[in-house]
């Protein structure tokens, strides 16, 4: 079963834009669960522009499914996932001023950091993932760093679907396999959608997870939260 995680990092910024706390950001998330998620998503970004520190301890002892927390692994950030204990963390190698992430771990240079950071997150019993393109060594160290999964950067899957989706996919079923004979756990996410998803899965079944977050969001001012969520799902089978 490939599970859905719902990324709602957007449902804090419309939260953000007015200062208040509509819509709740907990309450959003309990809903999604409720609607059908596997699991819920954060990236809580240094400047929280979206996802607050605060949200992540508001939401761990609430949520009923899987927790995973995406993230540049900054002291901050570190501290903040090892006092919240997700069952899941996803180290990404974003820049505090990136609009969003963009690229996936250069895992080979940055494998001591790497080992270093995963090493800790094991420790405390917390599942890890590491955010890599479909460069096949960028996913062999991050096995050698003591990732147990790895999150595939879909963005240009998503791109090139459109155009032609047996080119967009291949590169990404080769990465799956790589992963699979590694032992790794398999994650993908970023610019997933109602439109590429199904192919994505039909040609890698055992994805372990999707994390999606600004088509899911965006379909539900059309569809409705309940009814998104559902076509998602429907999406992965
Ligand atoms: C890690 C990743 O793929 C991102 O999609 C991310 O979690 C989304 O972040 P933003 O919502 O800040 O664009
Ligand atoms: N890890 C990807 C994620 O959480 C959501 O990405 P997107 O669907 O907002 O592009």
């Amino acid at each position: 079963m490939t599970r859905l995680s719902v990324n709602i990092n957007k449902v804090a910024t419309l939260r953000n834009a007015r200062g208040g706390d509509i819509p709740n950001v907990v309450k959003v998330a309990l809903d999604c669960e409720t609607f059908g998620a596997d699991g819920i998503t954060v990236h809580p970004r240094p400047d929280e522009r979206h996802i607050r520190r605060a949200d992540v301890y508001d939401l761990r002892p609430l949520l009923r499914t899987e927790f995973n927390i995406e993230g540049y692994p900054s002291p901050e950030f570190i501290d903040l996932v090892l006092k919240v204990k997700p069952h899941q963390v996803t180290l990404v190698p974003d820049s505090p001023t990136q609009i969003t992430s963009n690229s996936g771990w250069d895992t080979k240079t940055n494998i001591d950091f790497l080992t270093d950071v995963l090493d800790q997150f094991n420790t405390a019993g917390i599942r890890t993932s590491v955010f890599v393109s479909t460069d096949t060594e960028m996913i062999e160290y991050a096995a050698k760093a003591g990732a147990d999964r790895v999150e595939l950067y879909t963005e240009p899957y998503a791109t090139a679907f459109p155009k032609d989706p047996e080119i967009a996919i291949a590169p990404f079923v080769e990465a799956a396999r790589v992963a699979r004979k590694l032992g790794l756990g398999l994650n993908a996410g970023h610019d997933l959608s109602l439109l590429n998803l199904n192919f994505f899965y039909k040609n890698i079944p055992w994805l372990d997870e999707v994390s999606i977050g600004h088509a899911l969001i965006s379909d539900a001012l059309y569809l409705g939260l309940e009814r998104t969520i559902q076509e998602y799902k429907n999406c992965l089978r």
